[in-house]
């Protein structure tokens, strides 16, 4: 035996009455002998209000409405029946709208619609779906009884929201089943008290009817179909991952609902659950999908939790202060207060300090509720025992449910630490010594980040994703970036659980943001056809999305973009850089960023900074990190200059070497700033504050390797003009080393607090000797490494190593974030 329920939707269209009709053929072919509950075509009984309160407001329209309903139904009758068979399904529609006719124009005449007359129109809904229904069933050869609740189910009169009496309501119950026969087809929702006026069941009704039924036959199962794929681990209209629970328990069903999970109203199931019947929740569109079971057995088995329900908009009422403290009966008197006033509080949190007790209301009830108490509480304010009423609006509730929490560890820290590390604050915390739930208040605005991060942390679907955000995506790091990600996805999602998403990408030219995914293979499509491109914008833009696990790459070497970080850091989004330009400005903008960074728990990873992708300031951190003390550094710091003094011969065009190392991407885009020196001033600048040592751009003592002429050149090409004229000083002074067996390197040291660099020639004998190419070396000397330098070295310029830094820094955010 088992109880079958059709919602609104599932009987709203001829389509849909098609489909229950094969559901319910299926069921009989299968030998089940079945009680089919049905609602009113969706719609219906919202339509029935509104036309019952325009005739009692006197508005003669109503009459028209009720045709168009009625309309609806005959419709429903001719898309379903052959015609032969038609005219005494219609006839007896006919009778059924006349009925409401009458009743309508009662209403008009005395202008009132009582509780008792409004249960009376309601049940015209559920009374005309399911004679159509069983009607249909029996013209399709499938024999039907239709069953009116109203004789069998049995109600004090408490109109809206009537109370069964089960004694007298079951035993109809098997009364009417031993009576009937076939597909028992019950109208849900609707009953009559013991004089036999109609009432109704108030909300799950049809479901509560459904449930009724079960207990009473002792169904072996109750399916409650819907338009939904049954119960899912979160609100998929914010949580795309969100899926399907296969099974829960009724506690957990229950805690899930309270916080609005729409689908069931597990309350009315209570009768199926007492007798311990499994109740399913399928898809009436989708009949293959197993849907959700709820039954005495949890979820929690896959994972440590079984759902997360949110509640979007409440407030939080806090009562503080010094009086209450030892002081018994406060909140028996708080919580009399509001129910005596039909307040429903839907959670409650008072710390062991007794100091105070806040509680979260609907905001609808929030000024009702502030002047309740403050009268309330009058003498305890004057006197001073207990502080002003404080409301805070704009606040959501997340809860995680499951019984897998139970005297486990781990869920509370995971849900914490992942809403700490996406920025979210936590206004106050409950959790029931029953460990099915721990519902958490936050800000209305952080709700579907919070959300999506939960579930992601929780059920892992489809691995982690890092929101990515590019500025300067066409640039050649940018571009080189992109290539790697696309290359290595596949790799990361397979072996790291990792995605990758490029959410947004910037350049000077046109912007374009994705909360979707900006295709890998298509970025430059994509970006293309983005709008202009406006920074401020594109920051706000990405600010105001608050997506979980966001990070902002900036690989543009622009000194503009550096003043948003802050901001950005402020916003709970980590950044990645290999632009030099925020960690060699001002100590103190520096130390601020590192702040920012630490406060809103977030990361700032800047690796490329120095020496591209050679891990240097892991090395630097980890080495000060541990307790060592840096003595001295020693090192080659530029790629550019490195290539130029390794290639650049006597008789060669020293501008043309320069130009090399331009086009083999080891120069900044202004090639002016490794000339300079200036980009290895920032470098050892970085090292320095990396060391633990304060120090200002300026305290960097710069040998100069450019003339006056060519510093002071206006544009790049003025420049390659000006350091053609200086060529014979290049040869000269790499003769001059040549003829004493040496070469020339641009060192930058630091010791003794002091940072210096300039053009060196140095032996054979030096560390530093043997380098080619683009290399950089850098050697650490410590109090741990005090006779032996620990040394790092390789290629530190180009666009592969410098966009393999900023990936690795990607990937080592991504472990902090998970
Ligand atoms: N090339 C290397 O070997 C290397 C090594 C380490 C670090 N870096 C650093 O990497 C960064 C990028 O270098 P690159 O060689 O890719 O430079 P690039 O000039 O090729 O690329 C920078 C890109 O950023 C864009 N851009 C600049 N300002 C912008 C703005 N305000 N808004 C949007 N887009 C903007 C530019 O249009 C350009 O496409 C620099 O900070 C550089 O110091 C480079
Ligand atoms: N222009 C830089 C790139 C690395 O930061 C260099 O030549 O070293
Ligand atoms: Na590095």
């Amino acid at each position: 035996m088992k109880v079958l329920k059709f919602g609104g939707t599932s009987v709203g269209t001829v389509e849909s009455i098609n489909q229950v009709i094969e559901i319910i053929q299926n069921n009989v072919k299968e030998g089940h002998s079945m009680a089919v509950v049905f609602s009113a075509m969706g719609g219906v009984t919202n339509r029935f209000i509104e036309i019952g309160k325009m005739a009692a407001s006197g508005d003669t329209e109503y009459s028209e409405h009720l045709h168009s309903v009625e309309e609806r139904h005959f419709n429903a009758i001719r898309g379903l029946i052959g015609v032969k068979q038609q005219s005494s399904l219609i006839a007896k529609i006919k009778v059924i709208f006349n009925e409401i006719e009458d009743l309508l124009r009662g209403i008009s005449l005395i202008r009132d619609i009582s509780p008792r007359t409004m249960d009376l129109l309601l049940s015209f809904g559920e009374r005309l779906s399911t004679t159509i229904i069983s009607a249909t069933l029996n013209a399709r050869g499938t024999e039907a009884s239709f069953i009116d609740a109203r004789e069998v189910i049995k109600t004090d009169s408490n109109f809206n929201n009537a109370n069964v009496n089960f004694e007298v309501t079951d035993a109809n119950i098997q009364k009417m089943a031993n009576e009937n026969s076939g597909v028992l087809c019950v109208t849900g929702f609707v009953a009559t008290n013991d004089l036999g006026v109609t009432t109704t069941l108030g909300r799950g009704g049809s479901d509560y009817t459904a449930s009724i039924i079960g207990a009473a036959l002792n169904a072996d199962l109750i399916e409650i179909w819907t338009d939904v794929n049954g119960m899912m681990t979160s609100d998929p209209r914010k949580v795309k991952k969100a899926f399907t629970i296969p099974q829960i328990s009724y506690a957990e069903a229950m805690e899930l609902s309270h916080f609005g999970a729409k689908v069931i109203y597990p309350p009315s199931l209570t009768p199926a659950f007492q007798k311990q019947i499994p109740v399913k929740v399928l898809n009436t569109f989708n009949a293959e999908h197993p849907g959700t079971t709820v039954s005495s057995h949890s979820g929690s088995t896959a994972y440590s939790i079984t759902g997360i329900s949110s509640i979007d908009d409440i407030s939080l009422v806090n009562l503080q202060g010094n009086g209450m403290i030892g002081v018994a009966g406060v909140s028996a008197k708080l919580f009399s207060l509001l129910a005596a006033n039909h307040i429903s509080v839907i959670l409650i949190s008072q710390a062991s300090s007794e100091h105070s007790i806040c509680f979260a209301i609907n905001p609808t009830d929030a000024e009702r509720v502030k002047d309740l108490i403050e009268e309330g509480f009058e003498q305890e304010i004057a006197a001073g025992d207990i502080d002003k009423v404080v409301v805070q609006e704009h606040l959501s509730i997340i809860a995680v449910v499951g019984e897998g929490m139970k005297s486990s560890s781990g869920t509370s820290g995971k849900l914490f630490s992942v809403l700490g590390r996406n920025g979210i604050n936590v206004v106050a915390v409950a959790q029931g010594s029953s460990e099915l739930n721990i519902s958490v208040v936050i800000s209305k605005k952080d709700i579907s980040k919070a959300l999506n991060a939960i579930h992601e942390r929780f059920f892992e679907v489809d691995g982690f994703t890092l929101n990515v955000f590019i500025v300067g995506p066409t640039g050649l790091i940018g571009k080189t970036l992109l290539s790697q990600i696309n290359k290595q996805s596949a790799y990361l999602k397979a072996n790291n659980n990792l995605n990758i998403k490029i959410t947004g990408l910037i350049n000077s030219r046109q912007m374009v943001i994705n909360e979707e995914g900006i295709e890998l293979g298509s970025w430059k499509e994509e970006l293309v056809k983005g709008e202009k491109a406006n920074l401020s914008e594109f920051i706000s833009d990405v600010k105001e999305l608050n997506l979980a696990n966001s990070v902002f790459i900036d690989s543009t070497a622009n000194k503009d973009i550096v003043q948003h970080y802050k901001g950005i850091l402020q916003s709970n989004i980590s950044i990645i850089t290999p632009n030099k330009v925020a960690n060699s400005s001002t100590q103190e903008a520096y130390d601020e960023l590192k702040t920012t960074a630490r406060r809103h728990n977030v990361q700032f990873l800047y690796e490329t900074n120095v020496g591209a992708g050679l891990p240097i300031i892991n090395t630097l951190q980890g080495l000060i990190n541990s307790g060592d003390e840096i003595h001295q550094i020693e090192a080659v710091l530029s790629g550019t200059l490195a290539f130029i003094f390794n290639n650049f011969e006597a008789g060669q065009s020293f501008v043309d070497v320069v130009k090399e190392a331009k086009a083999q991407g080891f120069t900044e885009p202004d090639p002016r700033e490794d000339l300079s020196g200036m980009d290895v001033a920032r470098k050892i600048l970085i090292l320095a504050r990396e060391s633990g040592l304060k120090l200002e751009p300026e305290d960097v003592k710069i040998e100069p390797l450019l003339n006056d002429d060519s510093v002071k050149a206006a544009s790049v090409e003025d420049f390659y003009v000006e350091l053609a004229k200086d060529n014979s000083r290049f040869e000269s002074l790499i003769n001059e080393a040549k003829e004493r067996g040496e070469v020339l390197r641009y060192i930058a040291r630091l010791k003794d607090g002091k940072a210096s660099i300039g053009l060196e020639a140095i032996g054979r004998a030096h560390p530093f000797f043997n380098l080619a190419g683009s290399e950089n070396i850098i050697a650490f000397t410590t109090e741990r490494y005090r006779t032996n330098p620990l040394v790092v070295k390789g290629p530190g310029a180009g666009a592969e190593v410098t966009a393999m830094g900023v990936f690795a820094d990607i990937i080592s955010l991504s472990s902090m974030l998970k």
